[in-house]
């Protein structure tokens, strides 16, 4: 993506080219995931004792690898959404100053706290190796989890480069359904499910090819080292919905706040955003 670009950025065919892509990333950090152990002493707050940090191992790192990435900008690009957004550093490089492609708002649509809770309880036990621990590789595992998060947390924030794409190609449709706060009309104007089940379709093939050694292809049992149909389901029952979780929370405030009488009562409204997504989520 060319972010100095915002013709291009904004262009819906660039964006879910992009987020074609942006599956291999996925797909293969989860193949170097099913390396290890499930290993829930990486997720245990406080098991390891960590000078002047509580939290989990894994949320360590995870700080660790954002602020060194913070010190070269990675957060200064709008398709980057931090897990620790209060915690980064300033770059001693010059700033970058991107045109402005998304709202204003954009970098506080984060749903980064969900997904680091949907991977720990949802994704790790369908990829990861055994159950249990394997104390000599927690770093190597660790090292694992902060790439497919991140890899994860691009891919589903990308939603708000496909929202605002979505506004601007059909305004006066979006703006009545926003005006009408009518999440649910949203959601369906949001949904293209030709573009889901190709996705979905796509990721089994991507599965089998990537994750299996190519001169056992035509054996009797070739071995895929992350089930294929995992990956789909992982992609069905939370990538996209989180993708469109995003979608819309960024659309909600797409008018502005004159136009967002719930600007006032913002806990009412992620309530009620989240009672209605429910049910697509695990
Ligand atoms: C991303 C898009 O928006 C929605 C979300 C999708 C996803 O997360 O993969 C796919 C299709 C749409 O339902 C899109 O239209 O490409």
């Amino acid at each position: 993506m060319e972010f100095k670009k915002p013709a291009t950025v904004l262009n819906l065919a660039n964006i879910r080219q992009a987020l074609v892509r942006m599956e291999d990333t996925v797909v293969f950090s989860f193949i170097e995931r099913s390396q290890f152990y499930e290993s829930p002493s990486v997720y245990a707050p406080n098991k390891y004792k960590i000078p002047n940090f509580s939290g989990s191992f894994l949320d360590w790192l995870l700080l660790q690898n954002e602020k060194t990435h913070s010190l070269v900008r990675r957060y200064e690009s709008p398709d980057e959404t931090p897990f620790f957004p209060d915690q980064l550093e300033e770059s001693f490089l010059p700033s970058l100053n991107y045109p402005p492609i998304l709202a204003d708002y954009a970098d506080e649509v984060n749903v980064n706290d969900e997904i680091r809770t949907v991977y720990i309880e949802k994704i790790v036990p369908q990829i990861a190796a055994k159950k249990g621990d394997q104390d000599e590789n927690i770093g190597s595992t660790a090292c694992a989890d902060v790439d497919c998060l991140q890899a994860l947390s691009r891919r589903v924030h990308f939603g708000k480069f496909v929202a605002e794409a979505k506004f601007q190609n059909e305004m006066a449709r979006y703006t009545n359904l926003i005006r009408n706060k009518d999440i649910k009309g949203i959601e369906e104007a949001i949904t293209d499910s030709a573009v889901e089940a190709k996705i979905l379709e796509r990721l089994i093939a991507k599965g089998h090819a990537y994750g299996t050694d190519p001169t056992l292809r035509y054996s009797q049992n070739p071995q895929s080292k992350v089930q294929p149909e995992a990956i789909a389901k992982i992609y069905k029952e939370v990538v996209i919905p989180l993708t469109k979780k995003v979608e819309v929370e960024y659309l909600l405030r797409r008018l502005g706040d004159d136009d967002e009488a719930e600007a006032q009562d913002p806990q009412r409204k992620t309530q009620l955003m989240n009672r209605l997504l429910s049910n697509s989520l695990w």
